[in-house]
């Protein structure tokens, strides 16, 4: 699968970690930055990964922050996301199988590093199961439509 990744500056360390654990399992990874540990704004890059994510440049995106919160924000600022805070596996699990989520973000304030390649590994490999929760996302997007 073709990856973007996108961070602040609280999340460089973790962000290479998840990277190289990405690369490792086959995944084709795209950093959006940011690159180094300068203090910067979030919504920067979650927006840029966003934009990749709708624009098919990637099939999903991952964003860090400290906290994960104001990068998912951000992201879903952007017509067509779906991201979702995770810091367990349970959730990410069902962000995919239940939400169709195309964005995952977590915090590098919140996980350690083993905890977010579970929930990494967790939300890329599992699928959207349709049915009846493609009716409610079909209702979500409706909302975007309206504004
Ligand atoms: O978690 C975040 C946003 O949700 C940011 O990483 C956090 O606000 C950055 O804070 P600071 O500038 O104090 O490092």
């Amino acid at each position: 699968m073709k990856i973007g990744i996108g961070n602040d500056h609280s999340a460089l360390e973790l962000k290479a970690e998840i990277v190289e654990f990405l690369k490792e399992k086959g995944h084709e990874v795209v950093d959006y930055g940011t690159y180094t540990s300068e203090s910067c704004d979030y919504p920067v890059y979650g927006e840029k990964v966003a934009r990749a994510v709708v624009a098919g440049e990637v099939e999903k995106g991952i964003l860090i922050c400290g906290t994960g919160l104001g990068i998912s924000l951000a992201a879903n600022k952007v017509k067509g996301i779906r991201a979702c805070v995770c810091s367990e596996p349970f959730t990410a699990k069902m962000s995919r199988a239940h939400n169709d989520c195309n964005v995952l973000a977590f915090g590098a304030r919140v996980v350690g590093g083993e905890l977010a390649k579970m929930i990494v590994d967790t939300w890329i490999n599992t699928e959207f199961e349709g049915g009846r929760h493609q009716r409610r996302v079909d209702l979500l997007m409706e909302i975007e439509e309206r504004n």
